[in-house]
């Protein structure tokens, strides 16, 4: 019983960040992202009644053990829901260049997800991969489509409401996503970490609930009428917003560094120069830039002047799911 998954990563335009049940992955607040073609995970999988414990390579080495253990964890929820019960052989290669800012976890929990329950033949809906992809990593709920997909928020306590659905398909609106990588190696203070500390201790987390389904109902406008100044003001004041929830944080934290405002400060002059661009920030340093493409050159060339700019991935928007032939 063995399978293979292609899953890509995600970038978020309104942000997932707090939980209100950390075992389930169930978020406080919806969110909704673009899937990117560039960067994605294959996983395979291999189901095996002789082994006597899972085994997870990643980038063809032997997994650390901790990541082993988070992996098999995870495994064991797909096997209470398959009632498979045999361990498995899992081999993961991530396409992601996590320096630039991508979080491979949602690429590689999607990936991860789709192989695993292909392996052991029970069909399941994409609905229930989503559910099942939550469960590893909160973002990699949405990784399961492609296009622009929000992860509803859900109202049950047990996450049987909690997934994600599709809202514009890959192809039906062509918009570019310029990861810009800075060249600091600041200490990151994983995304896990940094919304449980700001859940629990910050003042502003709820100025930032109180905002979340105007911003999403804006970007859902947006998308519908492909309005794409109205998508990147809301994507933009969405990001600083969940940002300055960190600051209120006990102890506070920043994920901004000298050359995040360089790059922020890059896009207002675009912006006042009459080129749209609007940024994203997630749990790093590194900042997403989002345009139409006939602003793409234009935007990479002032870009480029940065010095502290290492390197810009040029992304579009991707697909769902695949299955590969092992
Ligand atoms: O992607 C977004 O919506 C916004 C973030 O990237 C942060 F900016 C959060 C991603 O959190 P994730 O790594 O999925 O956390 P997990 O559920 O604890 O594994």
């Amino acid at each position: 019983m063995k399978a293979k998954a292609r899953a890509h990563t995600n970038i978020a335009l309104i942000k997932y960040w707090g939980k209100r049940n950390e075992t389930l992955f169930l978020p406080m607040n919806s969110s909704l992202s673009i899937t990117l073609d560039r960067f994605y995970t294959e996983t395979s999988v291999s189901f095996d009644q002789e082994m006597t414990k899972d085994q997870f390579y990643l980038n063809g080495e032997l997994a650390t053990d901790q990541e082993q253990e988070k992996v098999s964890v995870f495994l064991s929820k797909i096997r209470r829901y398959t009632g498979v019960d045999s361990y498995a052989r899992i081999e993961s290669d991530n396409f992601v260049p996590t320096s630039a800012g991508f979080a491979s976890s949602a690429s590689g929990y999607a990936a991860l997800t789709a192989a695993a329950v292909k392996a052991t033949g029970i069909e399941l809906s994409l609905k229930q991969l989503s559910m099942l992809a939550r469960q590893g990593s909160g973002s990699a709920t949405r990784s399961i489509y492609g296009g622009f997909v929000e992860w509803q928020k859900g109202q049950h306590e047990d996450g049987s409401d909690s997934f994600a659905v599709p809202i514009l398909e890959q192809g039906e609106w062509d918009l570019r996503v310029l990861a810009v990588e800075v060249t600091t190696q600041a200490k990151k203070i994983f995304s896990r970490e940094g919304m449980k500390r700001t859940v629990e201790t910050s003042p502003f987390y709820s100025g930032w609930l109180e905002t979340i389904e105007r911003d999403l109902a804006a970007l859902k406008q947006a998308i519908v009428m492909r309005n794409f100044t109205k998508l990147g003001e809301t994507l933009e004041a969405n990001a600083l917003k969940m940002h300055a929830t960190t600051l209120g944080a006990t102890p506070p934290f920043m994920y901004w560094q000298s050359e995040t405002f360089q790059v922020m400060e890059v896009i207002q002059e675009l912006r006042e120069d009459g080129i749209e661009a609007y940024f994203t920030i997630d749990a790093g340093p590194n900042v997403k830039v989002i345009c139409e493409p006939r602003n793409e050159s234009v935007i990479i060339d002032k870009l480029t002047q940065i010095d502290t700019v290492n390197h810009i991935y040029t992304c579009r928007v991707g697909p769902g799911i695949t299955y590969l032939d092992r």
